[in-house]
């Protein structure tokens, strides 16, 4: 349905799980954010519950991400149990990759359609700097299975850091060339955990598209790529993959926003930079049919503010982009 900007408003992000196997340094302090009691966190009957009110309000694609969706239990179940919902046209999920390999199978015969891997360095050494700990070479055995598979399209997420890899710009964007790997650079969004990466270091995604086309050609634009997201997609001509930008900071892509957030605690969250938030765990823990949940996912559409107000000093985030569900 349409909120009160004219949006269609059609995607759902479901964080499935606050916990993670990564504590990424733009993401979580080093110690992990505090963990909540597990019966704060909705079951998988439960948000399979509220996906479907919202399927009824106009909800057709799905995204599950985190924390680090991989790790919940029950993961593949709640494919299973999405992908057999006739309304919903396109359910993916975002991963760090570190479980991909040896989930992915299974993933896909539950009818997952894509995956979105984060991934912001090609070196070993970096990647467990920015991760504090993680295995790059897991990823990329993530990476390799799911274009096995035909996990379609599989799209790498870059976070651009000054300082850290924003050498690794045009290797990156390389990527996209000889396989069908979607690049897609990220602006950092400052968070509380990201802050001290921001000072002075923010790069926007036109620098980032000048450095590339200065080494590479002039890109051309897509138009067309699975996905409701808020990148923008072009390709070096003759490339199989593209290269995506999403300007979190830089651009209003508000004026284009189609979503709504679940968060694991189990609340609908009309703007991931807002933190107003609309319970739904204590009506769902109190029997709430599917009219009762529908008419929630309504209001926090309702609900949803014009634009996340970075730039006005408006928005206020005092959670991790892990709690929410970036
Ligand atoms: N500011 C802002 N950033 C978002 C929003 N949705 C996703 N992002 C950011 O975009 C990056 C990529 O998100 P993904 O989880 O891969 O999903 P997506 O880009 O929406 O997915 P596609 O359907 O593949 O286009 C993450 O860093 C997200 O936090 C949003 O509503 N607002
Ligand atoms: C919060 S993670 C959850 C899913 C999964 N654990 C992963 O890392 O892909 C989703 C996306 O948010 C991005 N992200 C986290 N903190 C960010 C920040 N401060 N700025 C920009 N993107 C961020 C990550 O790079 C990742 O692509
Ligand atoms: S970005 Fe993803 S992998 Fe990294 S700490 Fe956050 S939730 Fe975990
Ligand atoms: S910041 Fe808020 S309004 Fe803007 S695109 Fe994201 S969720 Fe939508």
């Amino acid at each position: 349905m349409e909120d009160r900007y004219q949006r269609e408003i059609n995607y759902l992000r479901v964080s499935v799980t606050d916990r993670c196997n990564l504590r990424c340094r733009y993401c979580m302090p080093s110690g992990g954010v505090p963990l909540i009691p597990r019966r704060e966190i909705l079951s998988m009957e439960e948000i399979a519950r509220v996906v479907r009110a919202a399927t009824r309000v106009g909800v057709k694609k799905v995204r599950l991400t985190g924390g680090e969706p991989l790790v919940r239990r029950g993961i593949t179940g709640l494919v299973k149990s999405i992908a057999a919902m006739p309304e919903i046209d396109d359910l993916a999920l975002t991963t760090n990759g570190m479980l991909l390999a040896e989930k992915a199978g299974e993933l896909k015969e539950a009818g997952l359609n894509r995956v979105n891997v984060s991934l912001d360095t090609l070196k070993p050494g970096r990647y467990r700097y920015i991760t504090r700990g993680g295995e790059i070479k897991a990823v990329w055995r993530g990476v390799e299975k799911a274009l096995e598979l035909g996990l379609n399209p599989v799209k790498l997420n870059v976070v651009v850091i000054r300082g850290f890899n924003d050498d690794e710009i045009i290797d990156l964007a390389r990527l996209s060339v000889e396989r069908p790997l979607h690049v897609r650079f990220i602006e950092l969004m400052p968070f509380g955990s990201a802050a001290p990466l921001t000072g002075g270091s923010h790069i926007s995604s036109d620098e980032v598209k000048r450095q590339i086309e200065e080494k590479m050609g002039r890109l051309q634009e897509v138009r067309k790529l699975a996905g409701s997201g808020p990148a923008r997609y072009y390709r070096v001509p003759g490339a199989a993959g593209t290269i995506g930008f999403i300007s979190a900071v830089s651009d209003h892509f508000c004026g284009r926003c189609n979503r709504l957030r679940l968060t694991a605690t189990g609340a609908l969250r009309p703007c991931l930079f807002r933190d107003r938030e609309i319970d739904v765990k204590g009506p769902l823990r109190r029997g709430a049919g599917p009219d009762e949940l529908a008419a929630l996912v309504v209001r926090a559409i309702q609900d949803k503010p014009g634009g996340h107000g970075l730039n006005e000093g408006q928005a206020v985030c005092g959670k991790s982009m892990s709690r929410i569900g970036g």
